[in-house]
Formats: C-alpha cells, structure tokens, sequence
C-alpha cells in the first residue's frame, strides 16, 4: 500500500501567508485609492483617455472651422496599432450620425449615457461653446487575453514579488520569534502534559539545538539560578555541558548527525540543593518518517540513589575482602604457630611427626626409597654455657638456615628436641642420604661459626645419623629411631661426622 502523504503546513508558514494577504489586500486597497501600482490597464486607460482627448480636440477644431467633411478623415488617420483605436462614430446632439469607421457598429456596446469603459470611450464635443454632439470610439478589447499577457503585467509581477519575498521574510522572522514567544506552537499543550507526568527529564531539541520543551522533571534537575530554557540552545547549558564527558561532539549533535542514539552517558552535574547528581542521559534523533532529522529528543534519568548505593555495596564489599584477608592471615599465623617452631621457623616435631606419616604412606604406595637423618649440635651444653643462652638460640637458628640451605623444597627439616633436627628425603636412596648428610655436615662445620659474628667464635659442628625405610617398618617412628641409632654412633665416633 502507497504510504499516505499529508501535507501540512506549520504554524510559522500559516501567519506569514495571513500576514502577506493582509499586506497585498492593503497594498490593492491603496492602489485603488491613491493609484500607486504600475498597471498595463491604468497605463492603457491613460493612453486611451488621451487619443479620445487629442480626436474630440481634432474634431472639434474642424467642426468650429467649417470642414465637416474632414471628420471622418480625421477619424481613419488616428486608427493606428499603437493607439488601439478600432472604430469611430461622431454624432450631432440630436442623435444623428455624421460619420462613422471602423468597427463601431459591432465594437459599441454601451447603452446611451452609460458611463465610458477601457474599449468604449465617449467624449463631448463642444463647438462654439455649445454642446454639439458626442464621439464614440472603439477601442480593442483591453482586458488580457493569455497567462503570458498577466505575467507580463507590471502590476501582477509587483504583486507576485511582494508575495514571494514577504512570505519568505515573514516566514524567517516568524519561525526565529516563535521560539522565543510561542513555545505552544511548535509543542502542543497535549505534549507537554504528556512529557511533564514522566519522571525522566525530557529536552525537546530543534534541529540547531535550540531547546523546544523542556519537562517538569528536567527543570527539577537544575540548580537555582537558570532561567528560561525555552529558544536557548543546549550547548549554551553550562549546567549541561560541563557536565558532560570531554568530547569533541555534543551528543545531541551526534545523534542529529549520525541519525543514530546516543545512548547511556554519564553525566555528573549540581542539583537544586549544591549536591551532585549522577545522571544518565540518551539522545534520540527525531525523524520525520522521510529520513530528514527534525530534531532530538534528550532524556535524563536520575541513577544517584542507585550509585550510592552501589557505592555503599562497594565499601562493605571491600571492608568485608578486607576483613576476610585479616582472618585468611590470622588463619595463616595460627597454622603455622601450629605447625611451625617458633625459634628456628621449621616443622616443630608434631607436624614433623603428621607429615612423615604420609611421607611414609607415599613411599609404601609408590614404592620409592625414603630416608631420614636425625642431626644434633654438638657439645652445646658447654656452648651455652659459655657463651650464654642467648648466644645458643643463635647457633640453633644458623645451624636450621645451613641445614635448609641444602635441602630440595620436598625434603621435610623438623625439630625433633632441644637441639636435635630430624629431615626426611622423600625418593632418596640410603647413599644418596649419606650424600646429603655429608654436605650437610661441612655446610654447619664451614658455615655456622662465622655467621654468628663473635669475637670468641665458638666452634659449631653437628653430628649424623641415616636410616632407609624399609617395608615392614612399623611406622616413622621406627624409621626415626632407626637414625637416631646412627647418631648416636656418630657421637660415640667422635663427633662431627654421619653414620
Ligand atoms: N640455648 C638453648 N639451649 C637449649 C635449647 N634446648 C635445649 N638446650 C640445651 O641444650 C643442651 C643439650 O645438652 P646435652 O643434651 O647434654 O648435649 P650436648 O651438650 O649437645 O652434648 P652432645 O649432644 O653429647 O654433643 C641442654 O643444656 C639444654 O638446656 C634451646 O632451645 N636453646
């Protein structure tokens, strides 16, 4: 189905065309007082008036002399195509004719004494001072006979560049003013009812910008202090566009020109009362359903409530990741105060003892070699004692950091008494173990001593003892006897060495 085309003009167009008939109704009226306009008849009246002037003059100065005869003569001579003249007839006072030419008999249509018209003119004529008769005279039909003979018509011309141009200025004029003055006339009442029950404030742009409606809502929004926003154009809005994102393009203008919405942009402005207002806003261009832009609509929805809320959510949210992290290190203390020996920071003999067990249930179930050595400082009764206490917790800790520095990360170090250690090598053969033991044995020898940083350095060394589990063990705790028996060798040996 062809889609219905309604014409319908606006209100701007409808005054100017009652202002510019008003204007030529004004215009005519004077012509026909006062004459002004130039006009083809009034210029053909004048010239006729003038032949009929100049003939009766002619004829009359013919008659007064005595030659009759010459009038019909003199009738011939001004029927020429400049003057128009057609036809003649000159008559006695008494009705009768006393010369006729042209088409007078066909072209006269006047009744007697009715009033001369533009192509039948009739003159008086006066000889010795008495009225002697009457001229009639014929003249071509005055009154236009085509559109071209209109057109060509000064008065007619004037007339349609009066109407054109005024129409077009009133029309210009009108449309700037009717911003300003008559808001109703490009927004119905209806409409801005309508706008002013949404709770979103709603602007009504033009298709320069310039504000046509502005809801209840939107003038909600705006601190004290903005006047009439009726006619003023959007960007001339601080309030608005300093609000804005920084951008190149304001987005009404954007989506006027790219016919495309511009859809969810933050906007952070001053409320009524000083406090910020966090709003959305969305700019819809207007289509006249033939694809020609006819302005914007711009929508503001009020999302402070909702982002202080969210603020809100977000602030618990971080307290409570906040505290959460506090009990995950809590948690972490207390395992490793659970697990951990205070003083040297390895496994204390509890974990040492969970920890072996399954140690000892991967071994069995993977059928891989697991050792253990136990260790013990030597002498370190008399070191205490002659250094001190303090000095002893010193040697135990620099012994835990050389032991640890030759261990791999899934070997276990635990400390099994005063100042007895226990490791367990997960997939470590017996030699392999002695290996261990050995070099762990030189590092304390070499190492221990000079970390302490004494004056008198005491000498510090440990002793060691290796043991393979073997199936059939009964449990870690027989494994750790089991080396321990090789300490115990070792100290019997002398000391600082690994059996
Ligand atoms: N400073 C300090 N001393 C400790 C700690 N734990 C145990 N001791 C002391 O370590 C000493 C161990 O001495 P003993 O068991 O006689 O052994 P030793 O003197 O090392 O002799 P051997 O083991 O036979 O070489 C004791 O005097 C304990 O008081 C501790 O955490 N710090």
């Amino acid at each position: 189905m062809m889609p219905r085309l309604r014409f319908s003009l606006s209100p701007a167009s409808r005054v100017a065309i009652g202002l510019v008939s008003l204007m030529l109704t004004l215009l005519l009226m004077a012509d026909v007082v006062t004459g002004v306009l130039p006009s083809r008849l009034g210029e053909a009246k004048r010239a006729r008036e003038a032949t009929a002037q100049l003939l009766a003059t002619r004829l009359t100065t013919a008659l007064n002399a005595g030659r009759a005869e010459q009038v019909g003569t003199l009738m011939a001579s001004a029927m020429t195509p400049e003057s128009a003249l057609q036809g003649g007839a000159l008559f006695t006072a008494d009705g009768r004719l006393l010369a006729q030419r042209g088409n007078h008999p066909k072209g006269w249509t006047l009744a007697p004494a009715e009033p001369s018209t533009l192509d039948n003119i009739r003159v008086p004529i006066i000889a010795d001072e008495r009225p002697w008769g009457e001229l009639q005279l014929v003249f071509a039909p005055a009154l236009p006979l085509s559109l071209g003979y209109w057109l060509r018509d000064p008065l007619v011309q004037a007339i349609i560049f009066v109407t054109v141009f005024a129409f077009i200025a009133f029309h210009l004029y009108l449309r700037r003013m009717m911003r300003y003055m008559d808001p109703n006339a490009a927004v119905p009442e209806r409409v801005r009812t309508a706008f002013d029950t949404l709770s979103e404030g709603v602007l009504v742009l033009d298709p320069e910008g310039s504000i046509m409606l502005a809801n209840r809502a939107f003038k909600n929004m705006l601190p004290p202090g903005v006047g009439a926003l009726t006619g003023l154009n959007a960007s001339s809005l601080d309030w608005l566009v300093n609000g804005l994102p920084a951008k190149s393009e304001l987005p009404w203008t954007e989506a006027m020109r790219s016919k495309a919405p511009q859809l969810g942009l933050p906007l952070r402005v001053q409320g009524p009362n000083g406090a910020n207002l966090d709003l959305v806003m969305n700019c819809s261009p207007i289509d006249d359903g033939r694809g020609r832009v006819r302005g914007c609509l711009a929508t503001f929805s009020d999302v402070t409530e909702l982002h202080e809320r969210t603020e809100g959510l977000r602030v618990a949210l971080e307290a409570l990741s906040a505290s959460q992290r506090e009990i995950e290190q809590k948690n972490e203390e207390l395992t490793l105060q659970a697990t951990r020996d205070p003083l040297t920071g390895c496994l204390n003999r509890r974990a040492l003892m969970d920890l072996a067990d399954k140690r000892v249930a991967e071994a069995t179930r993977d059928a891989t070699p697991l050792c253990c050595i136990m260790c013990d400082i030597d002498h370190f009764k008399s070191i205490n004692d002659q250094f001190g206490h303090a000095l002893g917790d010193r040697v135990i800790q620099a012994s835990v950091r050389s032991l640890n520095s030759g261990l791999r990360g899934d070997d276990l170090l635990g400390r099994y008494g005063g100042e007895e250690f226990c490791i367990l090598l997960p997939r470590t053969s017996l030699e392999q173990a002695f290996e261990v033991a050995e070099r762990l044995r030189h590092e304390v020898d070499t190492h221990v001593g000079i970390a302490l940083r004494q004056p008198a350095r005491p000498k510090v060394t440990m002793s060691f003892g290796v043991a393979l589990w073997a199936p059939g063990m009964d449990g870690p705790a027989a494994l750790i006897d089991l080396a321990d028996q090789a300490l115990y060798r070792s100290k019997q040996g002398g000391r600082n060495r690994v059996s």
